[in-house]
C-alpha cells in the first residue's frame, strides 16, 4: 500500500437546475443534472502518525478549515482512524463559483484517505458523511454524470452527450445560502421526467436559481449577453455565478472583451466518469 496519493477533483456544472419544494429545515428540493467537466483541483495526501492532520496555506478563497480538513476529520472520527496526513490543495477551479469546487475536493479526500488509511468504508457510507459535509459531495462520491433529486442525496446515473463547452466565471463570486433564501426564488417547478431531459439534454429545462442570482450579480447577466451575441445558448450553473454554453464540433468562443479583468474563459470537455470512481466499495458489508 503506498504512503501518499495524488489524486484529481474535477469540477461540475448543472445542466438545468429545477427548485421543486423546500424541507422543513429549510433546504430546497431540487431536481437537477450534474456533469463532470475536465477542469479540476489536484490533492496530495501524506501518511502522517498519530492522527495529525494538516494542509498547506492556499490563499483567501478557501478558509482555514475548509472542506478537505473536514472531509478528513470526518472520516477519522467516523472510521476510528489513528493515522494522520498531511494535505496539499493546489486549488484550481474558480470558489463561489456553482462548479462543486469545495464539494469535489471534499469528495476526493475522502475517497483517498479511506484508502490511505485502509479504513475501508463502503461508499455508501462515505456519501453518508459527505452530504453532511455539502450537499453536492454523494454525486462526485458516485462518480457518474447524473440526475439528482432530494436535495443531491438521491442519485441516478444518466447518459449525456460527450462535448465541448465554454464557461465563463466572473470575478464576482455567489454565495450560495444567500441565493436560497431570497424571498423572489421560484420554488414550485412542477416534478420533471428523465425520459424529458433525454431527448434534448443541452437545451432541457432552465435554472431556477438564475434570475436571483443575476440581479444580486449583473456579471451574470453580462457573461450570458456576451454569449448570446455569439449565437451560444448559455446559462448558469448551480448557484453561480459562472455560466456555460455548449460548443459545436470546431467551434471556438471569441476572445474575452478586454475590460475583462479578472473573469475566467475557458474551454472544457465532460467527462463520463470520475476519475476515482471505483475507489470505494459499493458493497455495504465491506464497510467497518
Ligand atoms: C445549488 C447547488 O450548487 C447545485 O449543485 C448545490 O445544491 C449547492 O450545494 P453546496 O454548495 O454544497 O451547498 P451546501 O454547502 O450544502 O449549502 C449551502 C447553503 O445553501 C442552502 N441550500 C443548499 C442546497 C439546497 N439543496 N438547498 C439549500 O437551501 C442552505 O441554506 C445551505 O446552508
Ligand atoms: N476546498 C475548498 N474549495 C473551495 N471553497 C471551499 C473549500 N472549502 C471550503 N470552502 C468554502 O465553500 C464556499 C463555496 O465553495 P465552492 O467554491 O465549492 O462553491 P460553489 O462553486 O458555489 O459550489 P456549489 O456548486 O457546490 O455551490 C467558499 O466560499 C469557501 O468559503
Amino acid at each position: 500500500m503506498r504512503a501518499l496519493y495524488d489524486v484529481p477533483a474535477p469540477a461540475k456544472i448543472n445542466l438545468f437546475l429545477h427548485v421543486t419544494g423546500r424541507r422543513a429545515d429549510g433546504y430546497h428540493l431540487l431536481q437537477s443534472v450534474f456533469m463532470l467537466l475536465d477542469w479540476q483541483d489536484t490533492l496530495h495526501f501524506e501518511l502522517r502518525p498519530a492522527g495529525t492532520l494538516s494542509r498547506d496555506d492556499v490563499g483567501e478563497a478557501v478558509p482555514a478549515d475548509d472542506l478537505v480538513l473536514r472531509a478528513a476529520r470526518a472520516l477519522q472520527t467516523a472510521a476510528g482512524a489513528r493515522d494522520g496526513a498531511h494535505m496539499t490543495l493546489d486549488k484550481r477551479l474558480p470558489v463561489q463559483a456553482g462548479m462543486g469546487g469545495g464539494s469535489s475536493d471534499a469528495a476526493s479526500t475522502l475517497l483517498a484517505l479511506n484508502r490511505l488509511w485502509r479504513t475501508g468504508l463502503s461508499l455508501a457510507q462515505l456519501e453518508q458523511l459527505g452530504l453532511a459535509l455539502g450537499a453536492d459531495v454523494p454525486f462526485f462520491l458516485r462518480g457518474r454524470n447524473a440526475w439528482v433529486e432530494g436535495i443531491g442525496e438521491q442519485i441516478t446515473p444518466v447518459d449525456v452527450p460527450r462535448g465541448r463547452f465554454v464557461v465563463v466565471k466572473p470575478p464576482q463570486g455567489l454565495d450560495t445560502a444567500s441565493i436560497f433564501r431570497d424571498a423572489a426564488l421560484r420554488r414550485d417547478s412542477a416534478a420533471a421526467i428523465i425520459s424529458g431531459f433525454a431527448a434534448n439534454p443541452l437545451r432541457f429545462g432552465r435554472n431556477d436559481l438564475q434570475p436571483v442570482a443575476q440581479r444580486l450579480c449583473p456579471q451574470v447577466g453580462e457573461a450570458l449577453d456576451w454569449l448570446a451575441r455569439q449565437g451560444l445558448p448559455g446559462r448558469m450553473t448551480g448557484s453561480g455565478s459562472a455560466v456555460f454554453a455548449p460548443l459545436a464540433p470546431g467551434q471556438s468562443p471569441a476572445a474575452a472583451p478586454p475590460s475583462w479583468h479578472g473573469w475566467q474563459v475557458r474551454e472544457c470537455s465532460n467527462l463520463e466518469v470520475h476519475p476515482l470512481a471505483g475507489w470505494a466499495s459499493r458493497d455495504d458489508s465491506v464497510g467497518r
